[in-house]
C-alpha cells in the first residue's frame, strides 16, 4: 500500500460521507451510505492496512458530530467518536478480510459461486455494522433508548447499498494505489480488455436507464398509489443491458449514477414514504449487475476453450476436431455423385529428429513443414494435424485416383529444412481413403490409417490408396 493510498482512502471516506449527507432526504437519512463502500473496499484491495485511514475518517467525523450537537468540547466526545469508529470499522474489516480471502483463495470456484459468498459477505458486514453503530448510539447518548430496534433495518438496508454501489467503483480506483498485483479482481473486469471503450452507445443506454428513473419518481410524486414505487425495479433492465454489453468499469459508473439520481430524486420529488423501495430496487439492480458480470466473463472463456480446442498451439492449423465437424458438413451438403478423399500423412523417422536434435527442433520441423504444405493446398483443401507428427488433408471433388495423384504432388513439395546449422530432409508416408457414401469421417480416417501404416511397412516416403 503506498503512501498516497492511506492518504486517498481518508479523503474517499470523508468525502462520501459529506456527499451522502447532501443526498440525504431528512437529517442522517439517505437512500444510501456510501462511506460503507468505501471502508469495504479499501479492506478488499489492501487488507488490513486499510484500518488506520478507515478509522481515523469515522473518528474524525464523529468527533466534528458529537462537537456539533453539543456545542463544545468535550473529553467524552473522543471516547465516542472512539466506539463509533470501531463499531463501523470492526465489521467493515472482517467483511472486506473474509471477502479478500474468499475472492483471491477460492479461485477455482466460477465466478458466480464467487459473487453469492461476496453478496453474503457484504450483507453479514452491513448487518454487524448497523447493530453496532446503533448499539454504540444507544449507549452514548440518553435519549435514543430503543432505537435499535426501530432503526435497525434502515441502516442495514442504506448500508448495504452502499457497500454494493460504492464498494465496486472503489475497486476499480484503489488497485492503481496497491503496490501488489491483485489477479483475483481481473476476472470480473475481463471484459473491458475484449470491448472498446465506446462512449457514445454506453451513455445513450445511460440515458434510458436515467429518464426511467426519472420518469418512474415523477410518476410517483404524481399518483398517490403506493404500488407505483414498484415500478423503479424495471431499473434493474437497461442496467442489465449495460452490464451484459459495455465494459465493466462503465456498468459500475451506471450503477452509480442511477443511485444518484434516485438518492436525489426521492428528496426532490418528495417520494421519501417510498424510500424502502427504492432501496431494495437499487439493491436487486446491484446484486444482478454483480451476477450479470460473470456472464460475459464466462462466454470469454468459453470462447477462449473453443479456440484452444479448435487450434493445434504448435502449428496454427485446425484439430482433428474442427477437421471432422468441418469435413461431416461439406459430405452431408454434397450431391451423392459427388467423391471426396482424405490423406493421412505422418513424417518418417521423426522420432530421430526428436532424438538426435532435441524436441526444440522437431517441433520447429512441424511446425515449417505443416506451413509448407498448408501453402501448396487449393482453396478448398484443408490441413489440420491430427496428434504428434500425423496430418491429414481433405481433397474434396477428387476421386480416389485423382486423391492418390494429389497426395503424391504434396508428397513431393515436403521440403528439406534449414534449421540453425542443420539439414534436414523431411519425408513422409501418405494414406489415401475415399469418404464413402453413409460413412462417417471417423471410419474413413480410421482405413486412411491402414494405408498410412501399410505405406510405413513398404518402406516409407510413398503413398498407399484405400479402396
Ligand atoms: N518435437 C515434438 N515431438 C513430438 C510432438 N508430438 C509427438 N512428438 C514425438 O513424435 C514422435 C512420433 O514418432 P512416430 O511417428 O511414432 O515414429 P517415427 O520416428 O516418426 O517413425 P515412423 O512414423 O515409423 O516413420 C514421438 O517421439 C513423439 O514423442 C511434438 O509436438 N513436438
Amino acid at each position: 500500500m503506498k503512501t498516497s493510498a492511506y492518504v486517498l482512502l481518508f479523503l474517499f471516506w470523508i468525502g462520501t460521507f459529506y456527499a451522502a449527507n447532501i443526498m440525504a432526504f431528512a437529517e442522517f437519512i439517505s437512500l444510501w451510505y456510501m462511506p460503507a463502500g468505501v471502508s469495504i473496499a479499501g479492506f478488499l484491495i489492501f487488507g488490513k492496512r486499510a484500518f488506520i485511514p478507515i478509522f481515523l475518517a469515522v473518528f474524525f467525523v464523529s468527533f466534528r458530530f458529537a462537537e456539533q450537537f453539543e456545542q463544545g468540547f468535550d473529553p467524552a466526545h473522543l471516547a465516542s467518536a472512539t466506539l463509533f469508529a470501531l463499531a463501523h470499522t470492526v465489521p467493515y474489516g472482517l467483511g472486506g478480510l473474509l471477502a479478500r480471502h474468499w475472492l483471491s483463495h477460492f479461485a477455482q470456484h466460477g465466478l458466480p459461486q464467487r459473487i453469492i459468498g461476496l453478496l453474503v459477505i457484504y450483507a453479514l458486514a452491513a448487518l454487524l455494522a448497523a447493530l453496532s453503530g446503533l448499539m454504540v448510539w444507544e449507549f452514548t447518548t440518553e435519549t435514543n433508548s430503543g432505537i435499535l430496534e426501530e432503526g435497525w433495518f434502515a441502516w442495514w438496508l442504506g448500508d448495504l447499498v452502499g457497500v454494493m454501489v460504492i464498494a465496486p467503483l472503489m475497486c476499480l480506483i484503489l488497485p492503481r494505489f496497491s503496490r501488489k498485483r491483485l489477479p483475483w479482481l481481473d476476472e470480473f473486469y475481463a471484459h473491458d480488455r475484449r470491448l472498446r471503450a465506446d462512449l457514445k452507445p454506453f451513455l445513450l443506454k445511460l440515458i434510458v436507464a436515467v429518464s426511467a428513473v426519472i420518469g418512474i419518481l415523477i410518476l410517483d410524486s404524481k399518483i398517490t398509489h403506493p404500488g407505483v414505487a414498484y415500478f423503479v425495479f424495471f431499473v434493474s433492465i437497461p442496467q442489465l443491458w449495460i452490464v451484459l454489453t459495455e465494459r465493466t468499469s462503465y456498468a459500475t459508473a451506471s450503477l452509480v449514477t442511477i443511485t444518484v439520481f434516485m438518492a436525489f430524486g426521492v428528496g426532490v420529488f418528495d417520494v421519501t414514504d417510498q424510500s424502502i423501495t427504492y432501496q431494495f430496487a437499487l439493491y436487486i439492480t446491484a446484486a444482478i449487475s454483480y451476477f450479470a458480470v460473470s456472464i460475459p466473463a464466462l462466454m470469454q472463456r468459453n470462447n477462449q476453450l473453443a479456440e484452444l480446442s479448435m487450434l493445434d498451439l504448435l502449428t496454427d492449423l485446425p484439430t482433428k476436431w474442427l477437421f471432422k465437424s468441418l469435413v461431416t458438413q461439406v459430405v452431408k451438403s454434397s450431391r451423392p455423385n459427388q467423391n471426396h478423399c482424405i490423406a493421412l500423412y505422418n513424417l518418417d523417422n521423426f522420432k530421430k529428429i526428436n532424438d538426435e536434435y532435441g524436441q526444440t527442433t522437431g517441433d520447429e520441423v512441424l511446425r515449417q513443414s505443416s506451413q509448407i504444405i498448408k501453402n501448396e493446398l487449393r482453396d478448398s483443401e484443408l490441413l489440420c494435424r491430427c496428434e504428434q507428427d500425423t496430418f491429414v488433408v481433405f481433397l474434396p471433388n477428387l476421386d480416389i485416383e485423382e486423391a492418390t495423384k494429389r497426395a503424391n504432388e504434396l508428397r513431393h513439395k515436403l521440403p528439406v529444412l534449414h534449421i540453425d546449422d542443420l539439414i534436414l530432409p523431411i519425408r513422409g508416408s501418405f494414406g489415401v481413403a475415399q469418404v464413402q457414401f453413409g460413412e462417417s469421417i471417423d471410419k474413413t480416417v480410421e482405413r486412411a490409417t491402414r494405408a498410412l501404416q501399410q505405406a510405413k511397412l513398404e518402406g516409407r516416403n510413398k503413398v498407399v490408396a484405400i479402396s
